[in-house]
């Protein structure tokens, strides 16, 4: 954002008011035209608090500011003088029905004094609606940690580009719906939102093979391979096959079971491994000695040990946190950095999963999932977006950009199938 900043083709003036008009805005139209209480702190953030009070009024709404200490740069003073209107001390401030948190944005760089946080949480509790400007004060943009205690908003409206905080745990669970405003500037980079993808079309002289064949190796619980081959086939991969030494019930008529199969095969568009696989460490390696690209979910990632094993393999791995740490230990940093040093330690694409799912390549790009519904938390969803890379992957598109689209269709499954679904409904909706 700094960098965005400096390059801008406007003053950071005119940023700063298009950031607070917006503010004032969204909040306008998300909670109505109830009397307002802003919180400004003392850099830019605070700023933008000022210029929003300023549009709120301009706008007719009941306005009060409430500041904690002085301006501290020369846009924030600019803004407050211009503001004109009468200023709080933020420790006597009576609550409002609207409060807008502007005390810190993304300058923030340790916790809020107690009392300071106290009070944000005690006004923010009593309001009928709590938006706040950026991030909420306490959060930290990069990692979306929480410095100090941090109330639970219900609009975030953040300013030119999402800030990973805005995706990541804890952070995102207190901001309530997030709404990005564009003040013309945007941040370009290897790290963004991952959104709706563009799928490989089918072209007019597809067969089956050319439309990609899944090839999946079941373990000692074949419903999980079940779940995944069906949402492979549901994924638009033109052959699916599953290898096993037992009939499997429950997998749709189309879906084909195989004895053994050679893995060099070089029809087989993509591997899947994991779901389902139990202590059989011998089938990841049997995969392994394929160069065919592959998945490997689930207990499968528990059995490669090295994550160097994973070298040269064009493999996508899909780990929960717990999978995750079995496979890379305690890595330092955010989880943003955590899944971007994971897939350069194994050279595979990482979808490491959670309610602030990633998706990290080895070459620095990193994907952060939109939010998906609390209610996909539940046994077998993991077994199905497996099969959905799987097959997107082998439909011809590159490792990373499968399991971004993998990601993203998943979620949007979710919210269609609504919040009693369990993971098998999600195939109807694929
Ligand atoms: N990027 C853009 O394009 C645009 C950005 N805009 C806006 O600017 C925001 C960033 O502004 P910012 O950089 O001035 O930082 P901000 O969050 O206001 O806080 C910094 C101040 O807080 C202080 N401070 C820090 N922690 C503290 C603590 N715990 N307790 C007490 N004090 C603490 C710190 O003091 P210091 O630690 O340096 O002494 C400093 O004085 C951004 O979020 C967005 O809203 C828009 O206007 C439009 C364009
Ligand atoms: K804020």
């Amino acid at each position: 954002m700094r960098s965005a900043e400096a390059a801008a083709p406007v003053a950071l003036s005119e940023l700063m008011e298009r950031a607070g008009q917006s503010l004032a805005e969204a909040a306008l139209r998300f909670a109505g035209p109830v009397p307002a209480l802003l919180l400004c702190g003392p850099g830019n953030n605070g700023g933008d608090g000022f210029v929003a009070a300023r549009y709120l009024h301009q706008r007719e709404v009941e306005v009060r500011v409430a500041a904690l200490g002085e301006a501290q740069t020369d846009l924030a003073r600019a803004a407050r003088a211009a503001w004109g209107g009468a200023i709080e001390p933020i420790e006597d401030a009576a609550p409002a029905p609207l409060v807008i948190d502007c005390l810190f944005g993304t300058g923030l760089k340790r916790g809020l004094e107690d009392a300071v946080s106290e009070r944000l949480s005690g006004l923010v509790k009593s309001a009928q609606w709590a938006v706040a400007a950026d991030l909420p004060s306490g959060v930290e943009a990069d990692s979306g940690g929480l410095l100090s205690q941090v109330p639970a908003f219900d609009l975030t409206v953040s300013f030119g580009a999402l800030k990973p905080a805005h995706r990541l745990m804890p952070a995102m669970a207190r901001m309530g719906r997030v709404v990005l405003a564009d003040i013309g500037i945007t941040a370009d980079g290897p790290w963004f939102e991952i959104g709706e993808p563009a799928l490989p079309p089918v072209a007019p002289d597809a067969h089956k093979y050319s439309r990609g064949l899944v090839h999946c190796l079941t373990g000692e619980m074949p419903g999980a391979m079940a779940l995944a081959a069906s949402a492979a086939a549901r994924s638009g991969a033109g052959y699916v096959r599953v290898s096993t030494s037992a009939p499997i019930a429950g997998l749709p008529r189309s879906v084909v079971q195989v004895g053994d199969a050679p893995l060099a095969d070089p029809r087989i568009g993509c591997l899947l491994v994991g779901p389902g696989l139990g202590k059989l460490p011998q089938l990841l390696t049997l995969a392994l000695t394929s160069h065919r690209p592959k998945v490997i979910d689930a207990e499968a990632i528990g059995h490669v040990g090295d994550p160097a094993r994973l070298k040269g393999q064009d493999a996508v791995i899909t780990p929960h946190s717990g999978e995750f740490a079995t496979l890379f230990g305690e890595l330092p940093g955010s989880k943003a950095e955590q899944a971007l040093a994971a897939a350069a330690a194994s050279g595979a694409v990482v979808v490491y999963k959670g309610a602030d799912t990633l998706v990290a390549a080895p070459d620095g790009r990193l994907g952060f999932a939109p939010p998906a519904p609390a209610w996909l938390a539940t046994a077998g969803t993991g077994d199905v977006l497996a099969g959905m890379i799987a097959a997107l992957r082998a439909r011809g598109m590159p490792a990373f950009e499968a399991a971004c689209a993998g990601v993203w269709l998943h979620g949007r499954a979710a919210e269609r199938a609504g919040p009693y679904m369990i993971a098998d409904d999600l195939l109807e909706w694929l």
